[in-house]
């Protein structure tokens, strides 16, 4: 679990997401651009309306004639019908354009998220990493939807009135900024607030409803105790209490309401004080004014949904900066692409480079258990095998992932040479990828050949699999066989170091034989560190490291271990005549897991 000490996973600045989402956007250019046209094209049509009635009242005050009147009202509906159309277009082509974008950012986060180095997702940060994936991508998916659209027509219509307004007179433009400071002081308090009312609202709501379920579950037990008045008094007090909030609830959004009512009675009233010293000056005429009120009244809408809106802007914000830091936690680079830090393009089985791997007094701990591996020292020769046992949680996958680079020694030092070597991490988590056995074995190996595919499979004893190979929705497979598959794949990468951590613990005792020959198949010649709760296997091992507590206890071959009086030798005797069955149940301390 995670405690408060634990550092969480990062989350992005403002700068940041603005960079993603300029990146986001760069990839679908042709209609970002589309829509913003489409989107000031409305704003613009929005202005003939109130620009054209200004022209009817000038035509009626100068006695125009009917024929120009009927001109004017002519263009004023032209122009509405107009605005509404292009509005209607940028609505529906904005929104493929933020479905696009919100499957674009998922796509980017879950990719992110699957590239993760394991040391960033220890215990305490995993929670974090989940809700960002489901809860944040969720909040930004449905504010995205709700928001983008109000913030920018919000935004043109803004901008687009602005500039009519500096127009018609710069003196009216200046005399609309009167509402600002009554909008600007409005949201800061409904914002303080809201936030704290509307979570209440959702907690008394909550234990409301609990009340009501607690009383109809325990029915029987409360007439028999004749308790049903007090169950009764309980509700009615919670849902008092819930009534009361929402009443706040109501009552800070009214708030917010006499602000916005403010803003626009001193803005439209300045507009129209101003037009009316603007006019007994003669800088402009009546019509104009009733224009410059019109175009200050069309923002109401747009400013009022902009500033309830800002709560869910303020969730999107906080939801995307959350996932723009898993995005950069894992930026994707070529070695990551293949997830298991596979070797590439497929090679001749059996055709690989001889690797050799050197330990010295290698610590890890993980930052939530302060757990791990701690002084570890092994060198493994190339072509050879190392294996590593003992009990559950004495620190054998943690030294795994440590050689596999998944996490950094904190001391220490690991050395591969050659230096370019990527290992091959065959961990015992077991999935079947969808798509055909063909695909899920040319994962790591894209360009391997039908021929090589088959001769991976015969390799490891699956036989069973090259009839299916091709079989575009297989039925789902027993551990043993996606075991199997594993190690065919492995054989497919062709790796020069092999990490194999606890290959056949999952599986059942008949396929035990099938994957452990494949191992065989595997380590021939090939650097490897075997993890595995059975000693038989790792008898053969060149070298054997016993760990107890994050630490190598005893080292040495097997015949060496069975000489010497410790765990390894328990053990052995006590696997080989049967009495441990694979969980180690027998209650003996040598039990390794
Ligand atoms: N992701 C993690 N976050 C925090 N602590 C961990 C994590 N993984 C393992 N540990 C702790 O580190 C120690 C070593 O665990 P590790 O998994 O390496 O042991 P193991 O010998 O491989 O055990 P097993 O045979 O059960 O897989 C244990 O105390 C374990 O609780």
């Amino acid at each position: 679990m995670n405690d408060t000490a634990t550092p969480l996973l990062p989350i992005a600045t403002g700068a940041r997401v603005r960079v993603v989402i300029g990146m986001l956007l760069r990839r679908h250019r042709g209609r970002t651009v589309g829509v913003s046209v489409l989107f000031l094209a409305a704003s613009g049509l929005g202005i003939v309306l109130p620009a054209c009635l200004g022209r009817v009242v000038d035509a009626v005050s100068s006695d125009a004639g009917l024929a120009v009147i009927a001109g004017w009202v002519a263009g004023a509906g032209a122009g509405a019908v107009g605005a509404a159309a292009v509005m209607l277009w940028a609505a529906r082509v904005l929104t493929g354009l933020v479905q696009d974008l919100l499957a674009d950012l998922r796509e980017d986060v879950f990719a992110s998220a699957m590239r993760l180095p394991v040391s960033t997702v220890d215990d305490g940060e995993t929670a974090d990493l989940l809700s960002r994936v489901t809860g944040d991508v969720d909040a930004v998916a449905e504010a995205g939807g709700n928001v983008v659209p109000v913030l920018l027509s919000a935004g043109f219509a803004i901008g687009v009135s602005v500039i009519a307004l500096t127009a018609l007179d710069p003196w009216l433009a200046l005399a609309g900024v009167a509402s600002v400071p009554f909008y600007v002081l409005g949201t800061r308090a409904f914002l303080r607030r809201s936030r704290v009312v509307f979570r209440e609202v959702r907690v008394r709501e909550a234990a409301r409803s609990q009340a009501v379920l607690d009383a109809v579950e325990g029915i029987e037990t409360l007439t028999a105790l004749n308790e049903q008045h007090h169950a009764l008094a309980r509700v009615a007090a919670r849902a008092e209490d819930s009534i009361r909030m929402q009443i706040e609830g109501v009552r800070v959004r009214n708030r917010l309401f006499r602000w916005i009512n403010g803003g626009e009675l001193v803005g439209l009233g300045a507009i129209l004080a101003t037009g009316f010293l603007l006019h007994a000056n003669g800088a402009i005429t009546v019509g104009m004014v009733t224009t410059a009120a019109l175009v200050f009244h069309r923002l109401f809408d747009p400013v009022g949904q902009l500033i309830f809106g800002l709560d869910d802007i303020q969730r999107a914000a906080i939801g995307l900066a959350r996932l723009v830091g898993v995005i950069d936690l894992a930026p994707e680079t070529d070695s990551a692409a293949s997830g298991t830090a596979a070797s590439g393009t497929a090679r001749t089985v059996g055709d690989h480079a001889r690797v050799e791997l050197d330990l010295q007094d290698v610590g890890y701990r993980y930052p939530s258990t302060g757990r791990g591996v701690v002084d570890v020292t092994l060198r493994v020769e190339p072509g050879t095998t190392a294996a590593l046992v003992g009990s559950s949680g004495s620190g054998k996958s943690t030294l795994a992932r440590v050689i596999a680079g998944h996490h950094l020694p904190e001391s220490g030092s690991v050395r591969l040479e050659p230096a370019a070597t990527t290992p091959y991490y065959v961990s015992q988590e077991l999935h079947q990828f969808r798509g055909s056995l063909a695909d899920n074995l040319r994962l790591v190996a894209p360009d391997a050949s039908q021929d090589e595919l088959v001769a991976a499979l015969v390799a490891v004893d699956a036989e069973w699999a090259v009839e299916l190979l091709a079989s575009v929705a297989p039925a789902p497979l027993d551990e043993g066989r996606i075991q199997q598959l594993a190690i065919a794949r492995a054989l497919l990468a062709n790796p020069a170091l092999v990490i194999l951590d606890e290959a056949t613990a999952d599986i059942g005792l008949h396929h035990r034989d099938a994957v452990e020959s494949a191992i065989r198949v595997l380590r021939r010649d090939r650097t490897t560190v075997l993890i595995s709760h059975r000693l038989e296997p790792v008898s053969t091992a060149e070298q054997i490291a016993v760990f107890a507590d994050g630490r190598v206890a005893q080292l040495g071959t097997h015949d060496e271990l069975l000489a010497a009086d410790g765990p390894y030798r328990s053990f052995w005797l006590a696997q080989s005549a049967g009495r441990i069955d694979r969980t180690g149940a027998s209650g003996s301390t040598a039990g390794f897991r």
